[in-house]
């Protein structure tokens, strides 16, 4: 799967917030994908039609970027390429409930997001602060197989250890660094990676799982040399475009 993705480097639409875009299109460069930032609505779904995969992420919504994820989401759906909605702050605002209920409509492959991004689409009472996650993402292991069962996707939950669910097959991944959450704009940048593991392999669980366990790996090898934050970034970066051939073997999966 990780030589299918150099070999092919799938092409990736990305519709993402204004935080992200740098991170995200250099992570699917250093893991061997092909990023397009292409999120406005005159163009979006005409980028569809060329693309591998599709990743809509909510972080800074407008209407007019929502009617681009509108055009790209149905025209994925309608070609049977996978998308991934990661909603960001789902639990902060109505207008951000609003706007992932009406692109569930479109029926993501896979759906990624921190405990409390999850817990706020699988309960209609829980709310969240903001971006970051204020729960665990081993605690909401439940709900986010209740979630891919209603929604018929793959869920996944990023945290310190990531939940990878179709609501019938589970996978626990351990690994990565503590201080990854510190990385603005990684959690988007894994949804993107999600979204080009999926263009590779029939089974987005199969995906959404290898794009987790690279970034696992990539991310505890980062950590070694990393100083802080700062420099975990690019480190990040170095390690996912170094990444060996079977490097996924001493993967930890529960
Ligand atoms: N405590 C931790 N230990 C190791 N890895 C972690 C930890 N917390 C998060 N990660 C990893 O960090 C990456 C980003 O996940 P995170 O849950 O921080 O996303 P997020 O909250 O959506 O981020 P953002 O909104 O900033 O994009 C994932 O690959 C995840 O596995
Ligand atoms: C910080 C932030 N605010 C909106 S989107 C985003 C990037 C991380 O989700
Ligand atoms: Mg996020």
């Amino acid at each position: 799967m990780h030589r299918s993705l150099r070999e092919q480097a799938p092409l990736v639409q990305c519709l993402t917030n204004y935080v992200s875009m740098d991170l995200v299109a250099n992570l699917l460069n250093a893991a061997g994908a092909s990023p397009a930032m292409v999120h406005d609505d005159h163009e979006a779904g005409e980028m569809a039609s060329l693309a591998s995969a599709v990743v809509v992420n909510i972080g800074t919504p407008s209407p007019p970027w929502v009617s681009g994820m509108h055009a790209a989401a149905s025209v994925a759906r309608e070609r049977g390429i996978p998308w991934v909605l990661d909603p960001v702050a789902v639990g902060a605002t109505a207008y951000r409930r609003e706007t992932v209920t009406a692109l569930l409509a479109h029926r993501p492959s896979v759906v990624r997001g921190n405990a409390s991004e999850v817990l706020a689409m699988a309960s209609a009472t829980a709310a969240g602060r903001g971006v970051d996650s204020t729960h665990e993402s081993d605690q909401v292991v439940a709900p986010a197989q209740e979630l891919a069962t209603r929604l018929a996707c793959v869920v996944v939950v990023s945290g310190g250890t990531d939940v990878v669910t179709d609501g019938d097959r589970t996978l626990l991944i351990t690994g990565g660094d503590a201080r990854m959450p510190l990385v603005s704009a990684l959690g988007c940048s894994a949804s993107a990676l999600v979204a080009a593991c999926c263009a590779v392999t029939p089974d987005p669980l199969v995906g959404a799982a290898t794009a987790m366990a690279l970034l696992a790996v990539a991310g505890e090898r980062a950590g070694r040399t990393a100083a802080g934050p700062g420099t975990l970034r690019p480190h990040l970066l170095d390690q996912l475009h170094l990444l060996e051939p079977g490097a996924l073997a001493g993967v930890t999966l529960r």
